[in-house]
């Protein structure tokens, strides 16, 4: 093993051997189609993958475009301490240009490779002599240029065994430092993985000199199990992308395999240099500059991997975060567990909630907020902090209210004019109304003057959405002026009407408050008869 290729950050423990992280964001990764990210970008992206300890950098494939070498270039130059690599197929050319965009690293790594497998070997036409011929001269040539030489039998998995030996043992020969074993078309399955690498590093002349890598894809969903199951076949590299970003269904998740060797190193004694607490930020940024959206469910990093619904989860989360969480979210880069808040929350977590965002109900209180924040979920798909907070402040405001919104029907549509049926309870007592306005609110609005009759104008009628989403709730402000008074009144509700209406019937109960306060009676208010 040359110096190079030593791993770097902690040294091996006793106990536990050390994997190298072989990252291959910026070149498999920006295979995806639709992957491609700007110069800049790769930059920005090799610097958090070289801060988070990733052992080796595979920047780009030099030769495919002066774009490609410039960023590999660059990343060889700015690099601290990852090792930079490039890929170069199995031709001086390659290798040539691939050395011209290393060479400026600390650490700089060819990476050639060429398809073995009887498939692959007709993709340029070889004989398997042909073959071994040209991976003899194609490794001599790069070890020649540098003394970290990668070599891989693209298509390894459905490779001869008894040729894949042979060109594995020419490549160590040749000077090749890692060999690198992909399983390119995500065929393989674990027990395959192990037993493949252990047979190579068992039977091939010279493999104890040098790292044998895995690079897998997950066409059957099973990178991540083939890349651990090649550690314990003797592996000591991991290939991988941030978010699983790859080639069709992507290459083994970088997030994954670090998370999977430090969670379960009581059955898995190996560790990385990766620090996992940048885990997050890489994972965004990746999403971002590529264009990929993260599932989900995405293991590790995706929206839902520290989120909890459901009622009976997020109480047992608040009793004992190991109930259902076996990561903390700090280790991958996340402040908190986030209690997702929804139709199968219960009142454990609502208060809990509340109580973070600064609300301590009392037991009657929050009751009567579970109540809303259920007929809210059943709307809503999730309900976001601000719309509790909305439910709260709508709650507290609705305690002293002399006047409360109890139904309200609207029809409206293309053909006016626009009606509303409304039925307020005014200090306790029930009345209806019917009007009709231009636009909805106008007529409900109307019903609501019809019941309280007041000399109140409406200064500012004002909608916002809450959160996102055509589910949003709508909070909708109004400011009324009388006699120099000027109240304004606000309230929540998924339906804007609603909400207009709440928010109306807000303002006038603080004009009550208000004339009250000045002395006057609050009965001057009259309200109309229609009952
Ligand atoms: C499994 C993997 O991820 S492998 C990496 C795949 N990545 C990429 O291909 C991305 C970058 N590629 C490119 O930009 C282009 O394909 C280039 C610049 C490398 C080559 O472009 P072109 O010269 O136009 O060739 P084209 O892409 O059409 O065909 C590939 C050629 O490389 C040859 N080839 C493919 N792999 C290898 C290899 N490992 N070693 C030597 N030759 C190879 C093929 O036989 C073919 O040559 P031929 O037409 O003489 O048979
Ligand atoms: C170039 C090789 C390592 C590759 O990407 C693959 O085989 O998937």
């Amino acid at each position: 093993m040359t110096q190079a290729d030593q791993p770097r950050g902690a040294s091996a423990t006793a106990s536990k051997d050390r994997v190298k992280i072989f990252d291959t964001t910026l070149r498999d990764g920006e295979q995806s189609p639709g992957a491609t990210m700007t110069h800049d970008e790769k930059l920005e992206i090799a610097s958090m993958l070289d801060e988070m300890g990733v052992d080796i950098i595979e920047a780009g494939f030099p030769i495919a475009s002066d774009g490609d070498f410039a960023a590999v270039s660059e990343i060889a130059k700015n690099a601290r301490q990852a090792i930079i690599c490039g890929l170069a197929r199995a031709n001086l050319k390659d290798i040539d240009r691939c050395w011209e965009a290393v060479r400026h690293a600390a650490r700089p790594r060819i990476h050639t490779f060429i398809g073995t497998s009887p498939l692959h070997r007709a993709i340029p036409n070889l004989t398997r002599d042909e073959m071994a011929d040209r991976i003899h001269e194609t490794v001599t040539h790069a070890r020649n240029l540098c003394e970290d030489v990668q070599w891989s039998p693209m298509d390894a998995t459905r490779t001869e065994w008894d040729y894949l030996a042979r060109v594995v043992e020419i490549a160590i020969k040749a000077g090749a430092t890692t060999i690198n074993i992909p399983d390119t078309v995500g065929y393989t399955a674990p027990v395959e993985s192990a037993d493949l690498i252990r047979r190579l590093i068992a039977e091939v002349p010279g493999a104890a000199d040098v790292t044998f890598a895995t690079h897998c894809h997950n066409d059957l969903g099973m990178a991540t199990a083939n890349s651990l199951a090649a550690v314990e076949g003797g592996a000591r590299q991991i290939e991988c992308t941030i978010n699983g970003l790859g080639e069709r269904a992507g290459n083994t998740a970088l997030e994954e395999v670090v998370m999977a060797l430090k969670v379960r190193g009581d059955i898995l004694p190996y560790e990385t240099g990766v620090d996992s607490r940048k885990i997050m930020a890489i994972s965004r940024r990746v999403s971002a500059v590529s264009g990929f959206p993260v599932q989900f469910n995405k293991a590790i990093v995706g929206k839902n991997a520290f989120a909890h619904e459901s009622g009976i989860h997020q109480d047992g989360m608040l009793k004992n975060p190991e109930n259902f969480e076996i990561m903390r979210p700090v280790d991958v880069g996340l402040t908190e567990t986030s209690l997702v808040m929804g139709k199968h929350s219960g009142r454990a977590a609502l208060r809990s909630k509340l109580k973070d965002l600064g609300y301590d109900l009392a037991d009657n209180q929050l009751q009567d907020v579970f109540v809303r924040f259920k007929a809210l979920a059943d709307r809503k798909k999730e309900v976001m902090d601000d719309d509790l907070i909305a439910l709260v402040q709508a709650e507290e405001r609705a305690a002293e209210d002399r006047i409360r919104v109890e139904r309200l029907r609207v029809v409206c549509g293309t053909d006016g004019p626009q009606e509303a049926e409304l039925t307020l309870t005014v200090d306790g007592e029930e009345r209806s109304s019917t009007a009709t306005g231009d636009g909805p609110v106008d007529a409900a609005f109307n019903a609501v003057k019809a019941l309280v009759d007041h000399s109140a104008r409406l200064q500012l009628y004002q909608v916002s959405a809450v959160t996102e989403g055509t589910d949003a709730q709508a909070t909708v402000t109004v400011r009324m002026e009388e006699d120099g008074r000027i109240v304004s009144g606000q309230s929540a509700d998924t339906d804007t009407v609603v909400a207009s209406v709440k928010a109306y019937v807000n303002a006038l109960n603080r004009l009550l408050v208000r004339r009250e306060k000045a002395g006057k009676d609050a009965r001057e208010v009259s309200y109309k008869d229609v009952g």
